[in-house]
């Protein structure tokens, strides 16, 4: 497991700029951000940083970084002190154990998250926990490609699926998503760790919130894990990505329902 992660500090003030540039670092196995006044932390385990990638990255919008070495602990501290409660509507708030329950929300999960993604305050997990409002869960098998934190695939058991199946390739989100099904009472999750969406069950709900270059590449296993009249939900897809993703979806022969929009990421929901 890993103990050590270089934090990146990035001057970026522009909202579309960090948005992308999350995306960006994400796809290169950046795995915790921060979103400060005036500034972006972005964290990677230290065997995954790479310089030039970084350089890369940036160099786009003409932007420097600094660079710290924090161990996994001192992230769980600077997490707890900066964690605020989200709230989607009056459908789900999202919080940590030290925070106090909240009213006036249909559903409330408390969330963990160490250094996994998935506490909702990202633009593509509060836009998933929109889109499902809108699908009924009631005694459905559900797929959540790239849980994170387990965020969604606890939803998706507040909302009354009957099991779920929730995976992802990094063994802290495998260990922390553990911990939040527990912590949250959630019993019908089976959590496992894949590279790749591959399996011999169907479901009828698949959720991947990712990235447009995994999403596209796991397309065909996720069509094969998708029951007869099956919903579809994506994101981690920025909005220049829609058409792309549009196009691949119809060719899976999958019906576009809708798609939402926030801070210039998207999630696309279809259906089989
Ligand atoms: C953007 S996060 C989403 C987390 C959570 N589902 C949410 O909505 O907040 C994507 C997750 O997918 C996982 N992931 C990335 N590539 C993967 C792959 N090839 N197979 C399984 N999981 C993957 C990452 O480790 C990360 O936890």
């Amino acid at each position: 497991m890993t103990s050590q992660y270089q934090c990146i500090s990035i001057p970026v003030t522009d909202e579309l700029a960090r948005e992308q540039i999350i995306a960006e670092l994400a796809a290169a196995g950046y795995d915790g951000f921060e979103e400060l006044e005036g500034s972006l932390q972005a964290y990677v385990p230290g065997e995954i940083f790479d310089a030039d990638t970084l350089h890369e990255i940036l160099g786009k919008h003409n932007l420097t970084y600094s660079k710290s070495t924090i161990e996994k602990q001192n992230w769980n501290a600077v997490w707890e002190s900066n964690f605020e409660p989200v709230q989607v509507e009056d459908f789900v708030g999202v919080r940590a154990a030290f925070h106090p329950p909240f009213t006036g929300v249909q559903h409330e999960i408390v969330i963990t998250p160490k250094m996994s993604f998935g506490t909702g305050h990202h633009a593509t997990t509060y836009l998933v926990m929109q889109l499902m409002r809108d699908i009924g869960f009631e005694a459905k098998t559900v797929f959540d490609f790239g849980t994170g934190t387990g965020i969604l695939a606890i939803l998706a058991a507040k909302l009354g699926a009957k099991a779920i199946l929730a995976v992802d390739n990094d063994d802290w989100c495998i260990e922390n998503a553990l911990e939040n099904t527990s912590v949250n009472g959630s019993q019908n999750i089976v959590i496992e760790k894949v590279n790749d969406a591959r399996l011999n069950q169907k479901f009828d709900v698949v959720i991947a919130n990712i990235n447009k270059n995994i999403i596209l590449d796991n397309l065909p296993y996720l069509a094969d894990d998708l029951e007869p009249g099956g919903d579809v939900l994506l994101s981690g897809l920025l909005k220049e990505d829609e058409a792309d993703i549009r196009e691949a979806c119809g060719k899976m022969g999958w019906v576009h329902q809708n798609t939402l929009e926030r801070k210039g990421w998207i999630a696309c929901w279809f259906r089989q």
